[in-house]
């Protein structure tokens, strides 16, 4: 049973996508494209040697083509040097930035330049934002279009109230430094107030804000594989991490929902042992700000499981879904939420913003998060009242209704039972494609409870899951087609349920439906 339980397991294992980044303390060096070291990919069930090393920022073959099966990896592909040096655009930035009157600067969208009086000739032709005014200078993402690949930057800007709650909650826990890995606009919205006490430093993939931020507070970065593509900037963010004891240091990220979360949790901790070490402290996890949506949840506490779901609702100003106004905003608002180490219990929500404390969880949640009593909490996740399922043992979505033929809650429309179940993971075997009624394993230990075989004391006694006679396994059972087809009819009968209860989804230790159910 044991060895046939490890065998199901492995079904569920197989299409599992690893992806494995450089860990140079351990001497495991990668081949590197222009954006960095690469990342090995492999199926877990097929090992590393059948991989292949590719580009960890850009997911699109057409954006960086580099690709090396791991079998064919040889010296060669560690000799490349690539020279992302930033001299050039160092001096264009001290000649936009010093040349003290406004009126003569400009910026090139077509060329992503910024430019001076004198160059303008050269790009007659060209998308020029002409006479850019101070603000915009000061906070570039005012003008600058966001570049909404979703394949690799997925750039997409806070609204106004995202960025007044940031604000606030940073004051609130006494934040004085902050580094705004992948959050430009944050960066900007703060670096550009003159009332902000924050010191902030932004890390990008997007190159466009070197004309605006020197060394001290931009470097171009990549956050999948920590990489920086210019020595300088990397020094100055090294100065910026040291920090005085009256400081305190938070590292808010936001990276586009495709990246793969091992990838920025790997940042996140490398980041914070840097910290540590600079400072040289013990080594202490750094205060972490991850904006992902609710839906994703699942993948960021694999792996940074010390991080807590905020209900606060995060917008975009320019995503239709991930916003409250606008006309394709889902009714319960925005999906995009907080993800923090830092005790929610401190973390305020704003009260005119329909949020409230609930005195029983300790923390502050949505105004329609309703408390259960019989769960313990406020369940909702999706921004709705969720309602409690007895069957179930837990509080799900206002939209599901319970179907007994597959033992879970489910969307009320379009709900087909087979075509559900071939998605869904049986509680009892681990395996995919049935539900627990429809187990073999739930039929063996059923039939074992009721008619134990006779020679059960040895364990390597073949025993027919189907007929339950000893001799020969279920793919040779000569009954096979008969027994089949009444497990399809069985039903949660009352001999089932008290020889042995099925586990239900409480039992099985899920702690909300969304969790293992698609958005
Ligand atoms: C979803 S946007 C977040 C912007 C944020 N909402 C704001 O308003 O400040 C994702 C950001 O991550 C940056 N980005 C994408 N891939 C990156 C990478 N591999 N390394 C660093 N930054 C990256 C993009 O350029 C973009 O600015
Ligand atoms: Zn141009
Ligand atoms: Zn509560
Ligand atoms: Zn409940
Ligand atoms: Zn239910
Ligand atoms: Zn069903
Ligand atoms: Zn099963």
């Amino acid at each position: 049973m044991k060895q046939e339980l490890e065998f199901l397991d492995r079904e569920d294992v197989q299409n599992r996508l690893v992806v494995k980044c450089e860990d140079d303390e351990e001497g495991d060096i990668h081949p590197q494209c222009v954006h960095g070291p690469t990342i090995l990919f492999y199926y877990e069930d097929k090992g590393p040697e059948h991989g292949y090393y590719g580009c960890s920022a850009y997911r699109d073959k057409k954006l960086c083509p580099f690709n090396v099966p791991a079998s064919e990896l040889n010296v060669k592909h560690f000799r490349r040097q690539y020279d992302t040096s930033t001299v050039l655009y160092r001096s264009a930035r001290k000649e936009f930035l010093e040349d003290g009157e406004d009126t003569q600067k400009h910026y090139c969208l077509s060329c992503n330049k910024a430019i001076v009086n004198d160059d303008l000739p050269k790009h007659f032709d060209h998308n020029v934002k002409q006479n850019l005014p101070k603000h915009y200078i000061q906070d570039p993402t005012l003008f600058l279009p966001p570049l909404n690949n979703d394949k690799a930057q997925a750039q997409y800007f806070f609204d106004e109230k995202s960025l007044q709650f940031f604000e606030n909650t940073l004051h609130d826990l006494k934040i004085s430094k902050i580094i705004c890995m992948g959050a430009p606009r944050l960066h900007c919205y703060l670096s550009s107030k003159p009332s902000n006490q924050v010191k902030s430093y932004l890390l990008d993939l997007d190159h466009r804000f070197i004309y605006f931020y020197d060394d001290t507070s931009f470097a171009w970065y990549n956050m999948c594989n920590n990489h920086f593509f210019d020595e300088l900037q990397k020094q100055e963010f090294f100065k910026f991490l040291k920090c005085q004891s009256d400081e305190r240091l938070l590292i808010f990220t936001d990276p586009p929902f495709g990246c793969r979360t091992e990838l920025i949790g790997s940042t996140l901790n490398k980041l914070s042992k840097l910290y540590s070490k600079i400072n040289q402290i013990p080594y202490q996890p750094l205060p972490i700000f991850w904006v992902f949506p609710y839906f994703l949840a699942q993948y960021i506490q694999k792996v940074l499981p010390s991080l807590q779901m905020s209900d606060y609702k995060i917008n975009y100003t320019n995503h239709d879904s991930y916003t409250d106004i606008g006309k394709s905003a889902r009714k319960q608002g925005s999906p995009v939420r907080l993800f923090t180490n830092v005790p929610l219990d401190i973390l305020k929500l704003p009260v005119k913003e329909q949020y409230k404390y609930c005195s029983k969880c300790q923390k502050y949640t949505a105004l329609e998060n309703r408390h259960c009593e019989i769960c313990k909490c406020c369940p909702s996740k999706n921004g709705s009242t969720y309602v409690h399922c007895n069957q179930c043992g837990l509080c799900v979505k206002p939209s599901y209704v319970h179907c007994r033929n597959c033992r879970r809650c489910t969307q009320k429309e379009g709900h087909n039972c087979s075509e559900y179940q071939k998605h869904q993971t049986c509680y009892i075997c681990r395996n995919v494609g049935h539900t627990e009624k429809r187990c073999l394993f739930w039929r063996k230990k059923v039939l074992h409870q009721m008619f134990p075989p006779k020679e059960t004391d040895s364990e390597n006694i073949i025993v027919c899951i189907l007929c339950n006679k000893i001799g020969h396994n279920e793919l040779s059972c000569d009954q096979r087609s008969f027994y089949l087809k009444e497990l399809t009819f069985m039903g949660e009968t009352q001999l089932c349920e008290n020889v042995y209860r099925m586990p239900t989804l409480k039992s099985a230790g899920k702690t909300s439906v969304n969790s293992f159910q698609a958005f």
